[in-house]
């Protein structure tokens, strides 16, 4: 079944930076306090700061121009201890706003991870991966990092600068007047700053989703990429992908280079300014040298705060679109969620009804029919239904229906009577269970892996899931079931891990089994000991599977005929070969396939039986030589 093609999200228009944050509030509400004492220490130690240019002026204009000894000494102390308290409060500071910002950093990502367990298949069918793990990752990290740092130190480094230049007024209404006016320019270069930078940040964090996409995939396929000796070409892709990236970055880092400059020169052209101005108003003695000395010692306070500006600034834009990134996840509409009022199925028999039953993926042309067209189809509790037709005729998207991995377009899905869309998700899912011809098992043991779905998490189930998948084999891995399986089973093959999640879907022991061809990996050997137990647990459940094998077909006491999106025929395989040339042309062509894989297998086994005795042979000649 070939995937949907996954695509992100087209960048969406400039976002405004406080409402992008004040939507984070929810988030920061817990801490609030905490952060609040960030603040409130982060500008005590700024206020401190800027005591140390008042105690400057006090000591050139008094006990430096009188010579008192004893006042230079207690003025340095001073100076000192200023020095030490504002030390002090910046580690507050960081206590206070460190533990905060990775308690709100854990909190969403938790609220994203759950949200994308909510998020129906339809939406994974849309969004790369990689979007989403540079979201969980890469996007709450810088959110987290403007929190604990950025936000904090931007609020006191704006209060700052407002008291500091109030001081300066109050000092010398001419001087603080001229280096604000001579500090304008920056306010101008900032706002154009801010609309070019916002783009390219976002450009950035877009393509390191990208990136991370490459990455899953490359790793997630690497056995097809060495299989076909496409390394190369991957890496080629890669590489230009990572350029893309390094060049946006680059461009990012020249727009903040450029407003760093600025913030640099512009501060020390008003100080300029400023000391040539006081020193004239020295000499005509409208002002003391110890003002003057005050003066330009708070302007050098106001010297980081005005320079920080510019990536703080920056950090801010990265921040808002961090959480622009986010929400566009947790905005998403849930479309497969709990009905208002659920209804309840106590000992559900397990008759399945499709009625009329239409479905289109969101993504496909309007000018389409819809997929599944009208179909129609009733299986009786305990009944095995096999369900046929050519292959993209849409068999694995009819099996979704009925545990709502997808939702009907039209028609409805009745389990006892029941529309599943009347049943809790949790509940419908415990009575319908399935397992896919993709096998995904998780980094767990073998147990948690096979149990997942299971009400009973006993050891009895849990053998007689294995037994009817003829998965026994795990009893033989080092550490029995116990044992971790890799990532996505990866270190099982194909038939194993198939096996595995067939187990898995027999000890959930639903009412309903859905089966999408589970034992294509499967030898022929191993699938007829697994058909032959699945007919006993079949007995008495309800089973819709898809069959791509003869053989499977014969495990089943219907067939239903799919074609056009509808149920073009339901009846025992005889019947339906007696009666529907369309049937006999699929089943004839799953015979056809059949064949073809067991000439394949043959030729296989045949390979390794040879190369199995040229070893013994070179073994053998080789202890007949010693
Ligand atoms: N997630 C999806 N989004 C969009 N289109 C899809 C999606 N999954 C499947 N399709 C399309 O729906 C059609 C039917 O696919 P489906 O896998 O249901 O058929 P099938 O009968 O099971 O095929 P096969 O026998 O080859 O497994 C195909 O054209 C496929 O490309």
């Amino acid at each position: 079944m070939p995937p949907a093609q996954p695509h992100r999200p087209s960048a969406p228009p400039r976002p405004k930076i406080i409402p992008s944050l004040r939507r984070l509030m929810p988030f920061l509400r817990p801490v609030l306090p905490r952060f609040i004492g960030g603040v409130i220490t982060a500008l005590v130690a700024a206020v401190v700061a800027l005591l140390i240019p008042v105690a400057l002026r006090w000591l050139v204009d008094g006990p430096l121009t009188s010579g008192d000894q004893a006042l230079i000494w207690i003025g340095g102390v001073a100076i000192l201890l200023l020095g030490l308290t504002e030390a002090v409060f910046v580690f507050l500071r960081r206590l206070f706003v460190t533990l905060p910002s990775t308690a709100v950093e854990a909190t969403m990502r938790q609220t994203l991870y759950a949200k994308l367990q909510r998020l129906p298949i339809a939406f994974h069918d849309r969004w790369q991966s990689g979007q989403l793990l540079s979201r969980a990752v890469g996007d709450l990290g810088m959110m987290r990092r403007f929190f604990a740092f950025g936000a904090v130190i931007f609020i006191t480094n704006l209060l700052t600068l407002i008291i500091g230049l109030g001081i300066l007024l109050v000092w010398s209404p001419l001087l603080g007047a001229l280096f604000i006016l001579t500090s304008i320019p920056i306010v101008v270069i900032a706002f154009r700053f801010e609309q070019s930078y916002h783009q390219v940040a976002r450009r950035a964090q877009d393509q390191q989703g990208d990136l991370a996409t490459a990455v899953e995939q490359s790793v997630h396929g690497i056995r097809v990429l060495k299989a076909f000796g496409r390394g190369q070409t991957a890496l080629a892709g890669f590489e230009q992908q990572a350029e893309a990236l390094r060049s946006t970055e680059l461009t990012k880092a020249r727009s903040e280079a450029m407003l760093w400059m600025w913030l640099t020169i512009i501060p020390f052209v008003s100080y300029a300014v400023c000391l040539v101005v006081g020193i004239w108003q020295v000499a005509e003695g409208q002002l003391s040298v110890g003002e003057l000395v005050g003066f330009l010692s708070t302007a050098v306070v106001l010297n980081w705060p005005i320079e920080s500006l510019g990536f703080l600034f920056a950090f801010a834009i990265d921040a808002a679109n961090a959480s622009v990134r986010l929400f566009e996840v947790l905005d998403a509409e849930e479309d497969i969620v709990d009905p208002a009022e659920p209804t309840t199925i106590v000992a559900p028999k397990g008759r399945l009804v499709l009625e009329d039953v239409h479905f289109r993926y969101q993504d496909a042309p309007e000018d389409e029919r819809d997929l599944v067209d009208g179909a129609t189809l009733a299986i009786e509790p305990g009944e095995t239904m096999a369900l046929v037709g050519v292959t993209g005729s849409g068999k694995t998207t009819l099996t979704a229906l009925p545990g709502r991995l997808y939702d009907v377009t039209a028609g409805r899905v009745t389990l006892d009577g029941v529309d599943v869309r009347d049943l809790t998700l949790e509940e419908l899912r415990t009575h319908v269970a399935m397992a896919f011809e993709d096998a995904t098992l998780f980094s767990a043991s073998v147990r948690d892996n096979v149990l997942m779905g299971a009400r009973e998490k006993s050891d009895a189930v849990l053998d007689r899931a294995l037994e009817v998948a003829q998965a026994t084999f795990v009893r033989d891995l080092p550490e029995g079931l116990e044992t971790t399986i890799g990532e996505e089973g990866m270190s099982l093959s194909g038939g194993q891990r198939q096996r595995l999640a067939l187990a898995r879907a027999v000890a959930a022991d639903p009412a309903v089994l859905v089966l999408d061809d589970p034992l294509s990996a499967l030898d022929v050997e191993t699938e007829a000991l697994v058909e032959d137990a699945l007919r006993h647990v079949l007995a008495s459940t309800t089973a819709l599977i898809v069959a791509h094998r003869p053989s499977t077909v014969q495990l089943a006491d219907r067939v239903a005929l799919m074609r056009d999106g509808r149920i073009d025929d339901v009846g025992t395989h005889s019947e339906l070969l007696a009666r529907n040339e369309h049937y006999v042309h699929v089943i004839a062509s799953l015979e056809e396939a059949q064949r073809d894989r067991q000439d394949l297998e043959q030729v296989a086994t045949g390979a390794f039986q040879a190369i199995d005795a040229s070893v013994m042979d070179a073994r053998t000649g080789g202890e007949e030589e010693r």
